[in-house]
């Protein structure tokens, strides 16, 4: 933005433009909706421009280096690819474009449960572009254990190096623009296709995702004690959840509200993470996710004690708007604007901004009051 004059649109901006004039209106809808009166999924974008970075000048920290070490991941850039359902309905090579766009950049892939490519099939595609590209797998804790444990053994059949269990969806968040347009299923030709043949599923068949309040700890614990993967959780907002993720030796946390899809009053994601940061004190990473747009949230992110963001709808955006290129076109400018603010503020590297280094916007900044 300059003089108050409207801001130049960047790459993201584009894409998003050129994904909504493409996308079928419903599935538009399904990407960019968010819960109830969609105050969280707006939260997570605003509360980023409420910070400011305060940049360290002459510290001769030369040209930043974006790399991040992860759980089974040496990533090249901090933005890893959050889960997202039914890529399959952005573009016809789906999860197959996003996988081979974020190994290409180096990025760790969390690719979903409810994709509608199956996981060995994702992860292939991942390495056919780099041997050593990281994917883990996302899942929702099934009601019967014997379907959980057949996914995470699918997992780690594929070759992905941790899981993702997702913990924010007691149950399915009421989503109005879903709603209002009967969008409940996937479209003919398009199905589930890691829930496919798993135990209790029709032959031949897939079974539904189900989600269950009925989940606990000890649902976790199972998982946990049954296979070798690391675990990270996501969707982790109060502290407390956080300490007991460590203490259950889960290998990270994800602070996330689901991109707003879930509990509508939760809070934006930036916004919880220094609490978590703080009770998790470094003994495991803190991912966080939600409205991450620029480099300068990316940093702003690190800064509070994240050690990697993720990026849902953008992702999205790029794989509707351009295929595999508009992914990779995504990341690589995440990547080059998270290098760019790293360096215009002085750091080293993603560990090296520090939390002193972000204030508020406004009266307060200037006050110190
Ligand atoms: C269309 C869509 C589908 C999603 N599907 C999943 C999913 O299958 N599993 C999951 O854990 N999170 C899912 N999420 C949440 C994302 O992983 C992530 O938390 C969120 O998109 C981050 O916010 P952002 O879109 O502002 O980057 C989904 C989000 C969107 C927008
Ligand atoms: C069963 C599909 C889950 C997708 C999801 O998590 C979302 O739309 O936010």
């Amino acid at each position: 933005m300059t003089g108050g004059g409207p801001p130049v649109p960047g790459v993201l901006a584009e894409l998003r433009e050129k994904a909504a004039a493409r996308l079928d209106p419903v599935h538009w809808d399904f990407y960019e909706g968010g819960a109830g009166e969609e105050t969280a999924a707006a939260e997570n974008v605003l509360a980023f421009r409420r910070l400011a970075l305060l940049p360290r000048v002459l510290r001769g920290a030369g040209q930043a280096d974006t790399s991040v070490d992860l759980p089974g991941a040496r990533a090249r850039t901090p933005v890893v690819v959050a889960p997202t359902a039914f890529h399959g309905l952005a573009h016809p090579d789906g999860e197959r474009a996003t996988a081979r766009a974020a190994a290409a950049a180096g990025a760790v892939l969390i690719t979903s449960m409810a994709s509608t490519t199956a996981v060995a099939d994702v992860t292939a595609s991942a390495r056919s572009v780099r041997e050593d590209a990281a994917v883990w797998f996302q899942l929702y804790l099934q009601p019967e254990s014997g379907v959980t444990d057949a996914l995470a053994r699918r997992a780690a059949q594929a070759g992905c190096t941790a899981l993702v269990v997702t913990v924010d969806s007691p149950v399915f968040g009421r989503r109005r623009r879903d709603d209002r347009n009967g969008f409940h299923d996937l479209p003919p030709g398009h199905a589930t296709e890691n829930m496919r043949g798993l135990p209790g599923a029709p032959p031949g068949g897939t079974l539904d995702i189900a989600m269950s309040p009925a989940l606990s700890w000890d649902d976790l614990r199972r998982l946990r004690d049954g296979h070798d993967l690391p675990i990270l959780l996501k969707g982790v907002l109060h502290p407390d959840d956080a300490r007991l993720a460590v203490a259950e030796g889960m290998r990270g946390v994800i602070v996330s509200n689901h991109g707003g899809r879930q509990l509508d009053a939760a809070p934006a994601a930036v916004e919880a993470l220094p609490r978590v940061a703080d009770a998790v004190a470094g003994r495991i990473p803190v991912l966080l996710d939600g409205g991450v747009r620029t480099g300068s949230d990316v940093v702003t992110a690190l800064a509070l004690g994240a050690t990697a963001v993720g990026v849902g709808r953008p992702v999205l955006w790029g794989l509707a708007a351009e295929g595999e290129d508009g992914v990779a076109r995504v990341l690589a400018e995440l990547r080059d604007d998270t290098a760019h603010v790293l360096t215009l503020c002085g750091a080293r590297d993603c560990s090296g901004p520090t939390r002193d280094q972000v204030v508020a916007r406004g009266p307060r900044a200037v006050t110190g009051c």
